[in-house]
């Protein structure tokens, strides 16, 4: 057993500052790998190193081919193949694939773009090699060039944004003349801060809440161009991030993109005077338009040019008022709830309020109810602003799903023109793909050849790795040797290796791991070209953990970046998230079991990821659809929501479930185990949440405490500070002065530091120091819980049935404690946590697996709950269950997964009476969302379900 908390935190008043959080320390809880992976920030010069690092090495490469070569002219022909895909060349003759879609790229910029020069096109393809890139510069290069320009014109009425080029495509003659000519005497005029570090904590004062080196880094790329830089980071920021100032130059902005305001000002309908800035139209970032129903909704919103808007003007008042007036009249009280400032009291009054006959009635009754205003009829006008956004972005999904669609059809119908996709004959042949991976594989290969990315979401264990690399090796096959990059936990990182060598051993495979030295090596050896791979795998904090590293994956022209437990990338408003979102590869493919865990925000958040170029222009509205909690998770709205959600996401998830696919995979089976509490612990816990109750006054931090320090109980009385009362903690101070190492301490110190100690903390020490051995806790008290009287027949009865166990608890400490009940009962275990070094945890696997007499593997859920494979056993015990249930189900399904031959049980032990009764029930609650989200659409009786999976499966005739 391992005492190194007890001694890290254990200071002995060696002058260290006490920790001032000792609720959350003191039962400590798994951080995740990326926390504990090295952070140096180095000086490592930016690569290409400008000369070969001291003591070069040359890299070597995991796996080479059987047809490995290091010849120069493969080396060529490899570069060759990136130039051409990153080269634009309009004028070519060679009608090469690569270069037709580029064209099309380029094409769609023009769309997005149709006022800018061709030649500026030209080199945001250039420079950046990927559609997302290009449009990411677009907006940076002529986002900048408006700032100039607002800089430079005293009329700010007359400007006209770039954002309004993407939106108002073809439509504004005039705008875009004006624009035109100012563009000219833009260049050149982004370098005029000298000061760097003044530049910095300018724009460290709009982002207070970003860290300073970020903002360094940022304003490094950008050339310190302050604009630029403002203009990305309002473009990737979270409002939270902003300063008011920045809020206020992000309105700003918006005000002047919007050509209505130039006309309406803050002149209300009618001669009504509207708040500042409510003119802003959020929808008006929408890139294309669709419809004529979305083009008659979107020109109520002052989408069309001066103009336009001039000659229509009463008659888009006219039809706005009538449309808010029936949203007011007929909206639900979640609908309502999504007006800025409507709190759901509000959204009562104005149901109650209801009818609104006309327009000046709904003005009045509004304007003389206590409570509401006219603020919010305007506010109004952006929730039907963002509906369209929203009603847009499904148009076009729809659209994707239909193309899709039919191209499968098209094969089905002896149209071979697509073609199927049978195993890659560069697999290993001693596996078989299934039929289920097989399908898997076409769809991706579909997305590929409709240019888009996608998210492969089969349920845990059903192959998403292999899967992965079956479509690695096919486009390799095709003549697409990469680089891709592979982006994982840091515990799967071994596995992917093992599966890429079992799997495909002709791919070379780069790991980009180590120290901060050696990935400088493996930058100078991947920039310089001085080693031959076509993949790299890295783990999600190696990629991003220093300037240098994101400045790698940033400079190096990748065709797939594949991310593994593509959940990490839920919050979008996360550094790592951002940090991410810069790799520059032309196409990305998420892989998660668990695509859904709290809300459907999250979901938008791996769909923005992927298609920043679809998704990103609405993150905001998106973010509002999807974010609100809606009143009643029955209501119409939340239906609607979901189907909406649903049909965003159709064209780039795929996923299937066990039950559905893996008819032959042994059941699982979930038991739940409510454990009464031992007397000491029921006294504890009441004398606890009695104290709580108490000085809890609603605050959520202090909630949260509370939380825990309910769990802890719940979990073993050991977790708090019970037995070593006052009294004997001051006795144990004075002997401590006994031992060597602590003569010239302080008594008092020494007391206040074992003070905020837990009981088995304490105890460690006592086994520790011989001058307080004696106040050892007795095993009879060290195993005194609940779950633990439970736990130990459990234990001792599938032992003797032959069964192995996956134990998992979320907390080390209590690890630790479960370590003493297995030795107490002599059984054989191994052990993985986040301190468990990477070199060790796939031989402490391997053991596991190979050595049948191991009886127990304990494991952290954090660390040990992603992506590992352990099918031989089929009993796994959650200790303690997780608050998010997705945590819980991924680690369920280390053994229930292919490969596993009998049937698994599950055993959550919940502590009876206690906060973890609750939990369990919300957690039941939570997984419904993704119930309701995977249910399959009821299709019309007879009808053949369009859905892709089958119909790609007719196709293959499985
Ligand atoms: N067709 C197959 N034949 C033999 N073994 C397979 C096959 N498909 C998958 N496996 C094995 O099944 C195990 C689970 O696969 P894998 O790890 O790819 O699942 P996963 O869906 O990525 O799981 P997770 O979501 O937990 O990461 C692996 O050990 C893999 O080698």
């Amino acid at each position: 057993m391992s005492f190194k908390y007890n001694l890290d935190r254990f200071r002995f008043a060696k002058n260290m500052k006490r920790n001032e959080s000792p609720v959350s320390e003191d039962f400590r809880s798994e951080s995740p790998d990326s926390e504990k992976e090295n952070k140096t920030v180095t000086v490592v010069p930016e690569t290409p190193e400008p000369k070969q690092p001291p003591h070069f090495k040359r890299i070597k490469v995991i796996q080479i081919s059987d047809s490995d070569s290091d010849s120069e002219s493969e080396d060529i022909q490899k570069r060759n193949f990136t130039w051409k895909k990153t080269t634009y060349n309009k004028n070519s003759e060679d009608d090469s694939d690569e270069e037709q879609s580029t064209d099309e790229q380029f094409q769609k910029l023009k769309e997005m773009f149709p006022h800018k020069d061709d030649s500026k096109l030209l080199e945001a393809l250039r420079s950046t090699s990927t559609l997302d890139g290009a449009v990411a510069f677009c907006l940076v290069l002529f986002g900048n060039e408006e700032n100039v320009r607002k800089r430079k014109k005293d009329d700010s009425t007359k400007s006209s944004s770039q954002d309004s080029d993407i939106i108002q495509a073809n439509k504004k003659k005039k705008d875009a003349s004006v624009s035109d000519t100012e563009e000219s005497s833009d260049a050149g005029a982004v370098e005029e801060w000298e000061n760097r570090e003044a530049v910095l904590k300018k724009l460290n004062n709009r982002f207070p809440n970003l860290d300073k080196e970020e903002l360094r880094e940022v304003l490094e790329e950008h050339n310190w161009s302050f604009d630029v830089a403002l203009e990305v980071l309002l473009l990737f920021s979270n409002t939270d991030d902003i300063s008011p100032e920045g809020k206020m130059k992000i309105d700003e902005a918006s005000r002047s993109r919007s050509p209505a305001n130039a006309k309406t000002g803050t002149q209300g309908l009618n001669g009504y005077s509207r708040p500042k800035g409510e003119n802003r139209s959020k929808h008006t970032r929408c890139q294309d338009s669709d419809s004529e129903a979305e083009e008659s909704i979107d020109s109520d919103y002052g989408k069309n040019s001066d103009e336009d808007t001039h000659s229509s003007d009463e008659e888009l008042e006219e039809e706005l008022k009538i449309k808010i007036l029936s949203f007011l009249q007929d909206a639900s009280l979640d609908e309502l709830a999504l007006i800025s400032g409507c709190s759901l009291k509000k959204a009562q009054k104005i149901v109650e309020l209801r009818p609104f006959k006309r327009w000046e009635d709904l003005f009045k009754k509004f304007t003389k109810t206590n409570g509401l205003s006219e603020d919010l009829i305007w506010g109004s006008k952006d929730v039907l602003g963002e509906r369209v956004v929203i009603l847009k972005l499904m148009t076009r999904c729809e659209n994707i799903s239909k193309k899709m669609t039919k191209a499968v059809t098209k094969v089905t119908s002896g149209d071979k023109s697509l073609g199927t996709i049978s195993q890659p004959s560069i697999l290993s042949e001693r596996l078989q793909l299934k039929p289920y991976q097989l399908i898997g594989l076409n769809w991706l290969t579909l997305l590929h050849k409709n240019k888009l990315s996608g998210i492969l979401a089969d349920e845990m264990g059903l192959g998403k790795t292999v899967q992965a690399i079956s479509f690695l090796a096919n486009l390799y096959q095709d003549g697409d040797e990469g680089p891709h990059l592979i982006t994982v936990p840091a515990s799967t990182l071994d596995n992917w290796v093992r599966e890429l060598k079992q799997w495909c051993p002709t791919l070379k495979v780069l790991v980009y791991c180590g120290s901060v030295q050696d990935r400088k090596y493996l930058r100078y050896n991947i920039l310089n070209k001085t080693v031959d791979f076509n993949i790299i795998v890295s783990t999600y904090s190696l990629t991003i953990s220093n300037a240098d590293d994101r400045s790698l994956f940033r400079r190096l022209k990748l065709h797939y970046a594949i991310f593994d437990e593509g959940h990490m990338l839920k919050n979008m408003s996360s550094l790592r998230y951002k940090q991410l979102m810069t790799i520059n590869a032309d196409y990305r493919l998420l892989l998660t079991g668990t695509p859904l865990q709290n809300n459907l925000l999250e979901l938008m958040s791996l769909l923005n990821f992927i298609m920043p170029n679809m998704f990103s222009s609405s993150t905001s509205e998106i973010s509002k659809m999807f974010s609100t909690k809606s009143s009643d998770e029955q209501s119409t709205f939340e239906h609607e929501r979901i189907a909406h959600a649903k049909q965003i996401m159709k064209p780039f998830i795929l996923r299937r479930v066990k039950s559905e696919v893996l008819k032959q995979l042994p059941p699982k089976e979930e038991q739940i185990e409510y454990c009464p509490m031992s007397e000491k612990q029921e006294q504890f816990y009441t004398s606890i949440f009695e104290q709580l109750k108490k000085s809890v006054n609603g605050e959520k931090k202090k909630m949260c405490n509370v939380m825990m320090q309910l769990r802890k109980m719940a979990n073993h009385p050991l977790l708090h500070r019970q037995y070593y009362t006052e009294g004997k903690l001051r006795l144990m101070s004075k002997l401590m002065l006994q031992e060597p190492t602590h003569y010239d301490a302080n008594a008092e110190l020494i007391f206040e530091d074992m003070e905020v100690l837990s009981d088995f903390e304490l105890h460690g020490l006592c086994k520790q120091y011989t001058s307080i051995s004696r106040f050892q806790l007795d095993i009879e008290v060290l195993l005194d819980s609940g779950k633990f009287r439970v736990l130990k027949d459990l234990l001792v009865k599938l032992h003797a049935k032959g069964d192995r166990v996956v134990l998992f608890s979320q907390f080390t400490m209590m690890l630790d404690i479960v370590e003493i009940l297995l030795k107490h009962l002599n059984h054989r275990y191994v052990r993985l946590d986040g301190s468990t070094p990477m070199a060790d945890r796939i031989h402490l696997i391997d053991d596991y697996n190979t050595d049948l007499d191991i009886f127990v593997f304990l494991l952290s859920t954090k660390a040990g709950g992603l992506g590992i494979n352990l099918t031989s056993a089929n009993v796994v015990i959650l200790h303690d269950i997780d608050c998010n249930p997705y945590n819980d189900k991924q680690a369920e399904d280390r053994c229930h997964r292919v490969g596993q031959t009998k049937s698994v049980k599950v055993v959550k032990l919940i502590s009876k009476g206690t906060i973890e009764d609750c939990m369990l029930k919300i957690n039941h609650k939570k997984l419904k969302l993704e119930k309701d989200m995977t249910a399959a659409d009821a299709g019309k009786e007879g009808s053949i379900p369009e859905d892709l999976a089958t119909l790609i499966k007719a196709t293959l005739g499985l």
